[in-house]
């Protein structure tokens, strides 16, 4: 499974928040980065992604067939996206309202399959405890475990978490990555996480994708995309890629002198 963006270009009524957006092809099995700061457009490009929204013009191929071709259900089936607020239905137990994610592909007949997919994704993210809470009595960090659970058991081709450990600890945005990046391997889809945490993103992505106010300014294997004098310019901080003593990659970040905080556009 490929993903190639070519020239994406989206707009909200007359603002152009995208502008000719273009990747390299996305392999499957990658973790892609999505960074870049505060409005640069994200979320925006998830949205075009997920069909939310229709692009002013440009193409989203996967495996070289469009997927604004797709029909609404197929596209469904190939492409999750994690909104960075996600809604939850306080009714539903955990382990139902993941069950509800899978069954959205179609059919309200609950296979024994189906129930052991479920069971085999709360166990895969460490949170088969969850299963029987109502999903409105979690924690913001086992909610956004929980949504994370809801992609990943559709199995998608293409995943799209927009900020997906913004609400975890420490141990929680480690091991919860980790697991996305295995299942990803696993599974031969492509995963695409905005985040925030540059280290994070040292830390678990193949490649990078830098946006700055709707443009792609940078674009290709993590390391080298952090040590570009763009990340520091896109983020007007000062930066620097250091290596840690066990080998891992970190930014190290500070704000520049006499530098206002920026507003966000
Ligand atoms: N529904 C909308 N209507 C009009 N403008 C919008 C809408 N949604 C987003 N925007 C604008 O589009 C720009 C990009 O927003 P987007 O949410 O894609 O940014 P982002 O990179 O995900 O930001 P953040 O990191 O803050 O979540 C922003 O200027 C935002 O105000």
């Amino acid at each position: 499974m490929t993903l190639i963006i070519d020239k994406l270009t989206v707009s909200y009524g007359n603002r152009q928040v995208l502008h000719q957006v273009s990747t390299e092809a996305l392999a499957p099995g990658s973790f892609i980065g999505l960074i870049g700061p505060n409005a640069a457009g994200k979320s925006t490009l998830f949205k075009a992604l997920g069909g939310l929204i229709r692009a002013r013009s440009g193409t989203m191929d996967l495996d070289g067939k469009s997927l604004d071709a797709l029909s609404r259900t197929e596209r469904a089936r190939q492409v999750v996206y994690m909104p960075q607020a996600y809604g939850c239905n306080a009714a539903l137990t955990v382990f139902e309202s993941v069950l509800l994610a899978l069954k959205q592909e179609g059919g309200w007949r609950v296979g024994g399959d189906q129930i052991a997919r479920v069971s085999a994704t709360l166990d895969t993210l460490s949170i088969p405890h969850l299963s029987d809470r109502p999903i409105g009595a979690l924690s913001g960090g086992q909610a956004q475990m929980v949504a994370v659970a809801q992609c990943l058991v559709r199995a998608p081709r293409l995943m799209l978490l927009d900020e997906p450990t913004s609400a975890l600890d420490l141990h929680h945005q480690l091991s919860i990555l980790t697991r996305v990046h295995e299942e990803a391997r696993r599974g031969g889809m492509v995963v695409i996480a905005a985040l925030h945490d540059l280290n994070l993103a040292a830390k678990f992505c193949d490649r990078l994708i830098l946006l700055r106010n709707g443009h792609v300014v940078a674009e290709g294997e993590t390391r080298k995309v952090l040590a570009l004098p763009a990340i520091g310019e896109t983020y007007q901080v000062t930066t620097s890629l250091e290596t840690s003593r066990s080998g891992n990659a970190y930014v190290d970040a500070r704000l520049p002198e006499r530098i206002p905080v920026r507003a966000v556009a």
